[in-house]
């Protein structure tokens, strides 16, 4: 299996007047060539900001923090000058905004803001580049014709967003970023959509690294899955190992917490307390407030990823050796 991405110790942080909030803090992750890998966590955890980061594009006043590295086919993507990375993004990389509906520009027809994206990364004629998005366009099941000569106010939600996928793929890139793609559409079209996606890795085999708080979809659709909580990943390894055998306290509430994996809709729990406020996060484990299998460690001590094999990471005390010693329940 090889990493078409490698993110190492990448650090995001705001300047607030609250004080500095590290929305994504020491994050290293592998993202594998022709794998799905999702991560998935609650509002607020990081995952907008550790999407854009990968194309360098965070929001202002975000900064990413000196020592972050973000390896694209072994290229530090971080190094390079705005010329250069002008080359990976839509290229090599290609991103799905959060709604990114809503970034179609409203007075240019689709097939103008076709021809613009092209044309800002490759030459070809108009002839050639509407040849080849009719192509996309039918591939999410749209019809060319119409949607090529429409503005986007004369397409619903779903089709837009299905223009957007289409759009990503113009450039054919290798690896297809997707930050909640489904955000503001209702179920079934959600539905609709991700059916696409799958259909899409199944027939191009493209990489796909997905950023969703929907662990039911992940569920469907994901060969890997990271899992984000206050910032950081606290666990991640292949979808089967996450979903029979996961060992975070938190990894396993959200999996209770998931509606459509239980038969029982009685059974369903969600887990108790809130997200910290990430200018001031708790001490040691940023989950132990919310655990009920926190011990003393855990409130003193950060946890680091310890590799359990498999390529399945966990940070979490219950699963070190130290912490155990101090008396923590083990939670097998
Ligand atoms: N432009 C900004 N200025 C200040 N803080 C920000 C900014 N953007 C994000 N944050 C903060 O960074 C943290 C992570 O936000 P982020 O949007 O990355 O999380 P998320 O998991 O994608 O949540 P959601 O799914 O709700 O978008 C949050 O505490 C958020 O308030």
């Amino acid at each position: 299996m090889d990493e078409i991405l490698q993110i190492r110790n990448l650090s995001v942080e705001f300047y607030t007047r609250r004080g500095v909030l590290r929305a994504v803090d020491s994050v290293s992750l592998d993202v594998y060539k022709n794998q799905i890998t999702a991560v998935v966590g609650e509002s607020g955890s990081g995952k907008s900001t550790l999407a854009s980061a990968i194309l360098n594009v965070v929001q202002t006043p975000g900064i990413i923090v000196e020592g972050s590295e973000i390896l694209f086919e072994g290229v530090d993507l971080l190094k390079l000058s705005e010329e250069e990375m002008r080359k990976y993004r839509w290229n090599e990389i290609a991103m799905v905004f959060q709604a990114a509906q809503n970034s179609l520009n409203p007075v240019v027809k689709i097939k103008d803001q076709i021809l613009e994206t092209y044309k800002a990364h490759r030459s070809a004629t108009d002839q050639e580049i509407y040849e080849r998005a009719s192509k996309l366009l039918d591939y999410v099941r749209l019809d060319p014709e119409r949607v090529l000569k429409s503005y986007p106010h004369e397409l619903s939600g779903g089709m837009k967003q299905r223009v957007i996928i289409a759009l990503s793929l113009l450039l054919n890139p290798k690896l297809l970023i997707l930050d909640e793609p489904t955000t503001a559409l209702d179920v079934i079209t959600q539905a609709y959509i991700f059916d696409i996606l799958v259909q899409l890795h199944k027939d191009t085999g493209i990489t796909m690294l997905m950023f969703t708080h929907d662990v039911a979809i992940v569920a469907k659709i994901a060969d890997r899955l990271a899992v984000m909580y206050a910032g950081k990943i606290v666990e991640v390894g292949d979808i089967r190992e996450i979903f029979y055998n996961a060992k975070h306290p938190y990894t396993r509430g959200l999996l209770n917490a998931a509606p459509s994996l239980l038969d029982d809709v009685s059974k369903r729990k969600a887990i108790k307390g809130l997200p910290p406020d990430m200018i001031s996060p708790p001490k040691g484990c940023r989950f132990h407030p919310r655990c009920s299998l926190a011990n003393e460690y855990c409130r003193e001590y950060e946890p680091c990823m310890k590799d359990l094999g498999n390529k399945h990471l966990v940070a979490c005390h219950l699963y070190d050796k130290e912490a155990l010693k101090d008396g923590s329940a083990d939670v097998n």
